[in-house]
């Protein structure tokens, strides 16, 4: 199987939640991590046979969190690592996962498409306001208690759209995807690529101009929005936790949307129905990516893993629309 060049089917970024592709939450494990993997993975590969191409983008909020968790039980034995490399962990090891089950799916449904991962730096500005004031969720949700020892070693937590406690790192804003040539060439060449795993990982020129990791994790989904920006994609689709995005969410009168255009967003967003950390960033991501679509018929979707065929059919999901 070689990739085929067919820049006339349509481009979709579809980025997928850290979280969705946690299945249980009270004792995450790898195997779980490998299914909820796969069954995207299916997703996708309908999406191809039906003629898109993609590139995919994935989070990392849990992951992350886990892989700190393990440093700090382990630092009087191993060393640990920093932010911007376990960022890096990430990207190759959700990256491996989804890469191979993706190529799995083209190979046993005869697709001619191959799926490449490519390790993405993405430089933040060092002086963002956001190191000071951490707001990315982290690692497992924790109950009060817990959260409440982490606060008591320093920990910033915050409490995670209803679901719980989490530590809170630096999410500054991305600026530049550093390697956009690179993904954009492999795509005109054909290949289904996962790239900005995690929102890429942080970096910012010293004074000579060179990249070094900073302590951080973006958000994927405004990285995701830029480059599905930059990538002039047809469709922006967010795979995430919920069928629908809601307003009132968690609320007695909560109530599913179905479709909103860029002012319906924005007076949403005032009105703070998106809670930060979570649903917040999807919205600004699709409205980032609606204010520079390449043309008017270019949407952004967001549903969960099981919904999505349907969701492209518009019979679920939330559509967002200039
Ligand atoms: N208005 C809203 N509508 C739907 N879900 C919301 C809303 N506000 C917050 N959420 C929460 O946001 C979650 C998605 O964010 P998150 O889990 O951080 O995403 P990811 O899948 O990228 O890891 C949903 O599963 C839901 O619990
Ligand atoms: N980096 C990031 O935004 O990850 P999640 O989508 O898992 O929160």
């Amino acid at each position: 199987m070689t990739p085929s060049q067919n820049d006339a089917t349509p481009l979709a970024v579809i980025a997928i939640g850290g979280n969705s592709l946690i299945k249980d939450r009270s004792q995450p494990q790898v195997h779980h991590q490998w299914d909820a993997v796969r069954e995207t993975a299916g997703h996708i590969a309908n999406m191809i046979q039906a003629g898109w191409r993609a590139v995919i983008t994935h989070g990392n909020g849990p992951q992350v969190g886990f892989i700190l968790r393990r440093n700090e039980l382990a630092m009087h034995e191993v060393h640990t690592t920093p932010l911007d490399v376990i960022v890096a962990d990430t990207q190759g090891s959700i990256g491996y996962m989804l890469q191979q089950a993706l190529n799995n799916e083209f190979y046993q449904r005869g697709i001619e498409r191959q799926c490449v991962t490519i390790v993405t730096q993405v430089r933040v500005d060092a002086n963002d306001p956001a190191f000071q004031h951490p707001t990315k969720p982290i690692g497992g949700f924790l109950d009060e208690a817990a959260a409440a020892r982490f606060a008591a070693e320093g920990w910033p937590v915050i409490e995670d759209a209803g679901r719980g406690w989490r530590r809170v790192v630096a999410s500054p804003k991305p600026q530049e995807i550093i390697e956009i040539e690179a993904i954009r060439q492999a795509v005109a060449a054909g290949w289904i690529v996962i790239a900005v795993g995690g929102g890429g990982i942080p970096v910012a020129r010293n004074r000579r101009g060179e990249l070094r990791g900073v302590p951080a994790v973006i958000d994927k989904d405004l990285a995701s929005g830029l480059l599905a920006s930059q990538l002039q994609a047809d469709l922006f689709l967010i795979s995430t936790g919920v069928e629908k995005v809601m307003l009132y969410f968690g609320q007695p009168q909560e109530r599913p949307l179905d479709r909103m255009n860029r002012e319906e967003a924005r007076r949403y967003l005032a009105e703070g129905h998106f809670a930060p950390g979570s649903m917040r960033p999807k919205i600004e991501a699709c409205l980032a990516f609606l204010d520079q679509a390449p043309h008017s018929d270019a949407y952004a979707l967001i549903t969960n893993p099981e919904n999505l065929e349907r969701a492209l059919h518009g019979e679920t999901g939330t559509r967002l629309v200039r």
